[in-house]
């Protein structure tokens, strides 16, 4: 891994790194904050996932979350969204291919060579970070939107994995809202069947861990009613018995002046887990 960024933040440092992923066919930037605990010893790993259009950039940019990160000891690794790259196919639109890369692992052309989000965030971005970096292997995982879809599928679909997740205005059923219809009809194909496997809302039915959801969402936030539909999620926990607590915060919207105001409730929620 190559530093091409590093910055000193709350007594730790802020840092973007370059890599290979033979997973995804490319380089790759990934941004890690390292606390300043790790002077001694490990620290567990919260992972970040992004939504559509952005890059590692955003999170680390916006979110005000090194304080938090610093005061309880947890390394932040924000990966970028989908792979990059000349070779890598794209669409027009900014909600498919580059910068739309959903957490799956796309079977259908020209996806499958490149688009393999979830192989990437759940295997080889963990054993590359616990072999370069003071990490240890706890593992947490959130993120925001499409990011946030990512963080509660990639849970539900690897118990065991992760000692906590929550999300901010995540898209919770992507196989029935068009951000998802679009991008999993890409990527997976035509057989809705298959969409299932990535969609939250369908998995904790059968999920074997009940791993407690925790989710921040505005009330104000433009793409509530049309792609984000968290009652779909709530219900299908109640039917369930599966834990989940849904805070609709008033007055926000899908910014991340929304994911600012309550990073440091879910940095402390998943320290909690981490350390517990
Ligand atoms: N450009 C689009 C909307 C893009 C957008 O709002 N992206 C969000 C995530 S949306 C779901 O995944 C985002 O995080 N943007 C980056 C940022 O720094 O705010 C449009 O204009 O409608």
């Amino acid at each position: 891994m190559e530093r091409i960024e590093s910055y000193a933040s709350f007594g730790g440092h802020q840092d973007v790194w370059k890599h290979r992923s033979e997973v995804l066919g490319c380089e790759m930037k990934v941004a890690v904050y390292l606390p300043p605990a790790v002077a001694d010893g490990p620290c567990p790993v919260l992972y970040w996932l992004s939504g559509l259009t952005c890059t590692e950039q955003n999170f680390i940019t916006k979110a005000g979350a090194q304080r938090y990160a610093a005061e309880e000891g947890v390394i932040i690794v924000a990966p970028d969204t989908s792979p990059r790259g000349d070779d890598v196919a794209d669409a027009e639109g900014y909600d498919l291919g580059k910068g739309a890369g959903f957490y799956v692992n796309a079977t259908e052309e020209p996806w499958a060579s490149h688009y393999r989000m979830h192989d990437y965030v759940v295997n080889e971005l963990p054993a590359l970070i616990e072999a370069n970096f003071p990490a240890s292997s706890k593992r947490a995982i959130f993120g925001h939107s499409m990011g946030g879809h990512g963080a509660l599928v990639l849970a539900l679909r690897n118990p065991g994995r992760y000692a906590s997740v929550s999300a901010f205005s995540p898209i919770v059923a992507p196989t029935r809202v068009p951000w998802g219809e679009k991008a999993l009809g890409a990527y997976l194909g035509d057989e809705r069947d298959a969409w299932k496997a990535w969609d939250a809302t369908e998995l904790v039915a059968t999920a074997t861990e009940r791993l407690p959801l925790l989710i921040d969402q505005g009330d104000a936030d433009q793409f509530l009613a049309e792609q984000l539909q968290p009652e779909r999620l709530v219900r299908a926990c109640e039917e369930v018995g599966h834990p989940i607590e849904l805070r609709m915060q008033a007055g926000y919207d899908h910014s991340y002046y929304f994911i600012a105001s309550f990073i440091g409730d879910h940095i402390r929620h998943h320290a909690r887990a981490l350390k517990g």
